[in-house]
């Protein structure tokens, strides 16, 4: 594999953790570059939302070692691991739906390190103009990609380093999808935030990404930068 990284903002050293009996994540390794976006791909079910769910700390570490910024954070709690500067974005978004749009904005303060830090307003409607239009409006009533939207918009309040992104794309249209894409890179660009994105389509996995992995049943079997996603390989991994 590709490690030709000088500064991790990550890394995840032989993964090992499982639901119960079953063990899903058998020996994952991965390595982020600061300021960069990093893709995880792979097909149904291989394991690519419990590697973030067990980075978030949803899930205990069996075997193995997360390192964030030099520091292990492999049996640091989730609630910690938003504060010291990780958010996640899960698939499915988990908007909640009666709350008005900038009522979810606000439930991300819980997860930022200063108790007194208010809704950054500005910067996040100048992102995401579509949500200062439909701020009062229900996060229920929004698209599916105005949701999307507000969970990455919702991920950021907290004023996170890294941002882990499941599947941001899934049900969502083609432009809307691209526009995610931009804001995406725009946040690596002018913030310098890493992201850590699994994704499935190709297409918009090459737009936005730095560097990609390839996952199969809980171990990463294929890695390396954008220029080398190759089409053809993947397809054949992914299709099923
Ligand atoms: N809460 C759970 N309890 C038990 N097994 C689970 C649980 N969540 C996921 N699994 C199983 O773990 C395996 C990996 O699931 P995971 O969601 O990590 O895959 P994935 O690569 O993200 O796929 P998808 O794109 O479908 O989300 C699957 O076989 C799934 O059925």
């Amino acid at each position: 594999m590709n490690h030709a990284y000088t500064a991790p903002i990550l890394s995840v050293n032989q993964l090992v953790a499982a639901y119960g009996q079953s063990t899903i994540l058998r020996g994952t390794t991965l390595s982020m570059q600061k300021g960069a976006i990093t893709t995880v791909m792979g097909r149904n079910g291989v394991g690519k939302t419990t590697l973030l769910k067990t980075i978030m700390g949803l899930l205990p570490v069996q075997e193995g070692t997360i390192t964030f910024n030099n520091q292990d954070i492999t049996k640091i709690p989730s609630h910690k691991k938003a504060k010291i500067g990780i958010a996640y974005v899960p698939q499915g978004r988990e908007i909640i739906p009666k709350l008005s749009v900038y009522e979810n904005l606000q439930l991300g303060l819980i997860a930022h390190a200063d108790k007194n830090a208010k809704l950054p307003e500005e910067e996040i409607y100048h992102l995401f103009p579509i949500l200062k239009d439909f701020r009062k409006r229900a996060g229920g009533n929004l698209s599916g990609g105005q949701q999307q939207q507000l969970a990455i918009a919702r991920a950021l309040v907290s004023n996170p380093t890294l941002l882990l992104l499941d599947e941001p794309t899934e049900g969502i249209q083609p432009s809307i999808a691209q526009e995610i894409g931009s804001i995406l890179q725009k946040l690596v660009k002018e913030k310098g935030l890493s992201v850590l994105l699994v994704e499935q389509k190709i297409d918009f996995a090459t737009q936005v990404t730095d560097h990609y992995y390839f996952m199969d049943r809980g171990k990463m079997v294929m890695d390396g930068g954008a220029e080398e996603l190759n089409h053809k390989a993947l397809e054949k991994y992914i299709s099923v």
